[in-house]
């Protein structure tokens, strides 16, 4: 994975742009396992978002392999994500009124009309990996900590390349985040996926193999201000 040049921009209440990241280079090998380590509000959920096509650069590019992600149109992008990525939501972006089971296998029906049999193994034995034992309660009615791991067992469900990861300890307590967390590595290595996470967990981050700090962007330069100086 690899991003060159990447600025990101929004807009504040005022309307007014501002930047929220400005990355000259971020390259992640192949099966590596990267953190993403920052304080709220410095832009790691942005990267995430960025790194799945979810958002598209203001600038530059981002590249998995020898597909330019941000160069997609919206459908390739759509396959691409679909074939290649699972998500760990920092919201977890489950379906309240299906099951754990139907929840963590819906990547699955995306693709194909029907859940092959093979599918729902896999995702059962995911769930039971997770520590999810009834398989047949609603998303809705679980525990936010429940709903990670399912989020989780999601995630990894397509056996994906890449894991992007938002936050996915921060609804456990401490024991449940260091099982879980264990887990998510274990998964990932196994699988020789690309695991990248964003988190404020020190547990997680120091299971990572490297960790980068992001640093809120340098504010844009006002233009009232620049042109002031000018005249
Ligand atoms: N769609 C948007 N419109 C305007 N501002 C946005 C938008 N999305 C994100 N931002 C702003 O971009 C900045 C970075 O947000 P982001 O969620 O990436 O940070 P973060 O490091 O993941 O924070 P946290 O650790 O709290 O999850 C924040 O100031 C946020 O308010």
């Amino acid at each position: 994975m690899r991003l060159t040049g990447v600025t990101l921009d929004h807009r504040g209440g005022d309307g007014r742009p501002f930047r929220v990241l400005d990355l000259p280079k971020l390259v992640v090998a192949p099966g590596e396992h990267l953190g993403l380590r920052g304080p709220s509000g410095s832009g790691k959920t942005s990267i995430l978002h960025l790194i799945a096509g979810l958002i598209l650069p203001g600038s530059g590019t981002v590249a998995w392999g020898e597909t330019e992600v941000s160069a997609l149109d919206v459908s390739r992008r759509d396959r691409w994500r679909l074939n290649t990525l699972g998500y760990v939501f920092q919201d977890f972006h489950l379906i309240p009124e299906l099951d754990v089971a139907a929840n963590i296998t819906l990547p699955a029906s995306f693709s194909s009309w029907r859940i092959g049999r093979a599918e729902r193994e896999h995702g059962e034995a995911l769930a039971r990996r997770m520590g999810l034992t009834d398989l047949s309660r609603k998303a809705g009615v679980l525990s936010r900590g429940e709903q990670q791991r399912v989020a989780i067992a999601r995630a990894l469900s397509r056996r994906p390349a890449l894991i992007l990861a938002d936050e996915p300890t921060a609804s456990l307590d401490a024991a449940h985040a260091e099982e879980v967390g264990t887990l998510l590595v274990e998964a990932a290595r196994e699988a020789g996926a690309t695991l990248i996470c964003a988190s404020h967990d020190s547990g997680l981050l120091a299971r990572m193999e490297r960790c980068i700090d992001i640093a809120p962007a340098p504010p844009l330069p006002d233009l009232a201000t620049v042109s002031g100086h000018a005249a």
